[in-house]
Parts: C-alpha cells; structure tokens; sequence
C-alpha cells in the first residue's frame, strides 16, 4: 500500500464489489428528500388557495376550489402519502447503506488480518498485542459507523441545506438570509470543536489501547502473576490506568457537553429569529400565511440536518484518529520475498559467514559468528543465558533479517535472503524451548503443518509421538489423541508440551530440525531416549541442537561454544574435553552434580531397603 494516502482513498480501495449498493442508497437517500419537501409545499397550497383564495391552476385538476374545501381529507391525504414514501425510501436507505458499510469493513478486517499475518515477526515483536486487537475492534467500530451513517448522512444533509435554501430563497430572502447566517455559524463552531475533539479522542483511544495490553497481558501470564503473589500489584496497576482512561473520557464528555450545549443555543435562537421576523414579513405582506408555514417547516426541517452536521463533522474526527491507527498497520511493510527469490534443495551445508547482528541499534549479540554446518549432521550448540543462541535460529530461518555488510547465512551455497521465505520456513522445523499449544486436540496440534487430515494421518501421528517419548503419556488421558489442550481442556506439564511440540515439528520431515533448548524440561533418561529415537527416525536431517546441557549435546558430530555473541571454542566432544576450556569446565561441573544426585538417590534406594 502506497503511504500517504487520504483516509478516503484508503476506504473507497476497500468498497470493491460494493460500489453499487453506495449508488443505490445515494439514489434513494434523494428520492426520500424529494418526498419529504413536498409536504410543506402540500401545506402551504392547502393554506394559500385552498383555504384562502390565492389562484392555482393545479386545484382545478383536481375538483376545484369548492370541492376540496368539502374535502379537506385530499390534500392531508396526498401529504400523508409522501411521508409515507418518504419514510419507505428511509428504510430501503438504511439497509443498502449497512450492506455497503458492512461489506466494506468485512473487506478491511479480511485485509488487516492477512496483512498482520504476514508482518515481519520484528513488528509483532514491537507491537503489544492488546494495541493490536484494540485496532481492529474499537477503530474498525469507529470506521463502520462513519461508513454506515456519517459519510452519506454528510452527503445527505448538503442536499437537504441545498434544496431547503433553494425552496426558502425562493419564498422571502430576507428570512432565508438569517437561516443561512446560522447555519454558517455552526458550521464554523463545528469546525472548531472538531480539532480539539479530535485530540481528546485520540488520547482516549490511545490508552484504550494500553489499558487493552495490560489485561491481555495479564491474562496470558496469569500463571506468573499467580505465582509471585502480584495479584494486588497488578489490580493497582489497572485501577490506575483506569482512572487515567476514565479521566481522558470525562474530558471528552466534557468538550462534547459543551459542543451539544452550545448547539442547543444556537438551534432555539434560529428558530425563534426566523418565526419573529416572519411574522413581520407576513404581516407586512411580503410573506401569505401559507409560506410562513411552509418557511417554518423547511427552516425545523434545516435545524436538524444542520446539528447533525456538526456531530458528523466532530465524528468524522473520531473517525480520522481510528483510520490513521489502522492505516500505520496497513502501511507496516509485509515480509516480501525478493524478485529472484528461489527455492534451492535445502538438504545441503549451512553456512553462517561473519554474522553480526543487533537488536533495534541495541548492544551487539552476535559478533562476527563464522561456523558451518554439514548437511545431514548433528550440531550443538551450547552457551549461557543471553549468549545469542536463540538469536542464530531466528536468523536462520529470517525471523529477523541480516543487514547488508552484516555477514551472510548460506544454506546449500545460496543466500538465504534469496530463498523464498516460506520455502525456507517450511524446510526447517523448530522446536522451541517454551512451544505454544492451540486451544485443539493433540492430535490436531500434531498435525497442525500437515496438509493430510488429522484422522487420515493418524499413523504418521502416532509414530512421531513415539519418537518425541509422548505416545504412552498421551495414551494416559482419557480422551487419548482426542484431549483437547490448553484453557478448554487439559494442561499440559512443561516436559509433555515439549514433546508434543517435538512430534509436531517431526511430523513436517524437515531437511533441517532445530532443537532450541527443547529438551530442557524433560528428565535426563527421556533426554537420552529421545535423542537414540531422533537418530534413526531423522538420520537424512540436519539437526541443530541447542542446549545448556552437555549430556544433550555431547553425541553431535560438532558443537560450537558461544559466550556473549563470540564463538570461543569449536569440535566434537572429546576434543572440547581435551582442549580443557569452558566445555571441560561446564562438563565437570555438570557431572558432579549428576554424579550427587545419583548418589543421593542410590542413597535413598538403599535407605530404602
Ligand atoms: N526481540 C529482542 N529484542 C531485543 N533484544 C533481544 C530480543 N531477543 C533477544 N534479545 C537479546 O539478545 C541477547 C541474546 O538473546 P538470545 O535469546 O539469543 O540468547 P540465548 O543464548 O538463546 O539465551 P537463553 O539460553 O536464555 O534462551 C540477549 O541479551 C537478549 O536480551
């Protein structure tokens, strides 16, 4: 989407398919106003030459003068009848105006939803969620009901001042001067409550925004805030932000008050104004009775649409502030892969080549990383909290992309800048160290990159939970594969989520496997068993395995050490162990405490006997 677009350009690209049903309501909406002024001019002739004796050559068409004097009913009927088509053309414009608004905020929500899916995951990481969400509900509401009733009610009322001054310049000037010397002083008024409206409802929407995150937030991590006791802490934290929202929405109330107030004024003075110095003009005889009575009906008709002009302008404020909030996620670049983007047989070496890389212009978190992996081996990687390990898979499969002179990551010798992004994605299977479950059964969840059904595909489903030493405790609930996980069913423990997500990840057949710390929550022997499964079920993939852990780490044919983004020791595990370095020292240190708490428990066993 090209940036800077008007907010009108950027609804009128979303009424594709539904340009007619506008057209239709447009149509009606003139008809309907047609309709309705012809009862004051019904009026006004039922006064002047019905009642009175002012010649019109229409009333001999239709009896004469005597004979409607008999029937008054004739022309209250005819007056009755086009409000009667009026109110009709009302209706059949309200339902054609919601399928035109409703179509199009459908077409929006479609595009904004794809639209974030495809964002860069950088984007999502820089974007609270709750900000997200609250974007496309409260703003796209806002937008609906600008589409819905502000923008062809705006069209509307221009007609209905248009066709109102037209019918009231042509009965008395004078008059019609006054009514337009208001209406031009609400519109000024208007405008000028419409900036500062604006500006009280942005703020209102954006802690709207903040208020949304803090909940979501709160609610996804309501295991943390259960476990550190920080229930208290965080409903201070929410009745404060609270009280700011309500304060920004009192204000707003506030200058909306004083608006609708003010308006009020305005509207009582008009009318009075144009009734006192009509009864002049009648009086006077520059004006019949039949006139006055239709300039006072087209003068209240006037007072309306011209209020509402001023609401629909202010609205239209709000409308502006929500567009704008859903126009800086639609002009947030999409991942896009590039012209001559391929898709190379990715069961071959990878190749990380003087990767340097940082997080937003922060602190350097890998430097200068050189290494190679071989195709079809297994690869370890071992490194402290925050050492840049998680860091090498999220650029190894683009989740953040290198800069140019950054270095260059190679897979089968092409740059992975130049592989088409969701190939890429597709061929490497991840395993992260906290997996997120859907809200399905596990078997779905399993299946979830399969393109076979989940039924159909039971088998493969089966097997790779046997690999991933989930199957028995799978079996162990009494829904088996049928469970459903997370808040409507079951909760997995955190060693059983890692081995589902390890089924899931197995279950894609990837070229390339990643292991972020993905086995850190399950016990050393289920580590172990595993790790012998993975080795024949996956014996043709490159599997990188990631780890604090050297007993995880110890069979792969290379393992990297990394400490603070450096990579300060490289080999396989017997020379690593001879090199005498931090992986001896990590070793030892792992060992015996292993060695402890077997002895602990043999100690125990014996105890025991
Ligand atoms: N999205 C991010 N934005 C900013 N900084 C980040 C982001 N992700 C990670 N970092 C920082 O980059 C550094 C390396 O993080 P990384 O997750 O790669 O470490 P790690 O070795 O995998 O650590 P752990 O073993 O604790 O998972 C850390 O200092 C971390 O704070």
């Amino acid at each position: 989407m090209k940036e800077n677009k008007s907010n009108i350009k950027i609804i009128i690209e979303f009424t594709y398919g539904l340009k007619r049903y506008f057209l239709i309501a447009a149509i009606i909406t003139i008809l309907g106003i047609g309709f309705n002024y012809i009862t004051p001019q019904v009026i006004r002739v039922t006064v002047d030459s019905i009642i009175g004796d002012a010649p019109l050559n229409i009333i001999d068409n239709i009896g004469g003068r005597e004979f409607l004097r008999q029937n008054l009913y004739i022309p209250a009927i005819i007056g009755v009848v086009f409000s009667i088509l009026s109110g009709i053309c009302n209706y059949f414009y309200k339902v054609y105006m919601a399928k035109a608004s409703d179509g199009t905020i459908k077409n929006l929500r479609d595009k904004l939803y794809s639209h974030i899916s495809r964002l860069p995951f950088s984007w999502h990481m820089k974007n609270p969620t709750g900000d997200i969400i609250q974007r496309c509900t409260s703003d796209m509401e806002v937008v609906k009901s600008f589409l819905g009733i502000q923008l062809l009610e705006f069209i509307r009322i221009i007609f209905l001042i248009l066709i109102s001054l037209t019918l009231m310049f042509s009965m008395n000037v004078k008059l019609s001067l006054i009514a337009v010397a208001f209406i031009l002083m609400v519109i000024i008024y208007s405008v000028i409550f419409y900036s500062l409206i604006q500006k009280r409802f942005k703020a209102a929407d954006e802690a709207e925004g903040e208020l949304s995150s803090l909940v979501q937030e709160n609610f996804t991590g309501v295991r943390v805030v259960r476990a550190f006791g920080r229930q208290s802490y965080e409903i201070e934290r929410f009745d404060e932000k609270n009280i700011g929202f309500s304060r920004l929405w009192v204000k707003l109330g506030r200058v909306l008050s004083l608006y609708w107030g003010i308006g009020d004024l305005f509207s009582g003075l008009q009318v009075m104004f144009i009734v006192v110095f009509g009864c002049f003009e009648t009086v006077s005889g520059a004006l019949t009775l039949g006139e006055l009575l239709a300039f006072i009906f087209y003068n209240s008709m006037l007072v309306w649409p011209v209020r509402s002009l001023g609401r629909i302008i202010s609205e239209m404020g709000k409308a502006g502030v929500s567009i704008n909030r859903i126009k800086e996620i639609l002009d947030a670049k999409e991942e896009i892969d590039s012209e001559d983007a391929t898709t190379p047989d990715m069961k071959g070496d990878i190749e990380f080549k003087n990767v340097k890389f940082d997080y937003y212009g922060t602190k350097p978190v890998l430097k200068d990383a050189s290494f190679k992996i071989q195709k079809g081996s297994t690869f370890g990687i071992l490194g402290g909290t925050g050492s840049g390990k998680s860091t090498i898979v999220h650029l190894l499969n683009r989740l953040y992309n290198l800069d140019e002179n950054s270095g260059e990551i190679l897979i089968n010798g092409v740059n992975i800048n130049n592989i088409k992004l969701d190939y890429l994605r597709h061929n490497i299977g991840v395993v992260l160290q906290e997996p997120f479950l859907f809200s399905k059964t596990i078997k779905q969840n399993i299946n979830i990159a399969s393109n076979i059904d989940a039924d159909e595909n039971f088998e493969s489903i089966k097997d790779v939970s046997t690999v991933a030493s989930v199957h028995e405790n799978i079996l162990g609930f009494s829904r088996g594969y049928d469970t459903i996980v997370g808040e409507r069913g079951v909760t997995l423990s955190g060693g059983q989520k890692q081995r589902v997500a390890i089924a899931r990840t197995l279950i894609k057949n990837s070229p390339i496997i990643v292991f972020d710390d993905s086995l850190s929550a399950v016990d050393t022997e289920t580590d172990a068993k595993i790790r012998h499964e993975l080795k024949t079920h996956v014996k043709d993939s490159t599997v990188i395995i990631i780890s604090h852990r050297i007993t995880t780490l110890m069979h792969c044919d290379y393992i990297i050490v990394l400490d603070d983004g450096k990579i300060i020791e490289r080999g396989n595990h017997d020379s690593l162990i001879k090199t005498n370095g931090i992986y001896k020292k990590v070793y030892d240190m792992q060992s015996s405490v292993e060695d402890e708490i077997t002895d602990t428990l043999n100690e125990i066993k014996g105890g025991d006997k």
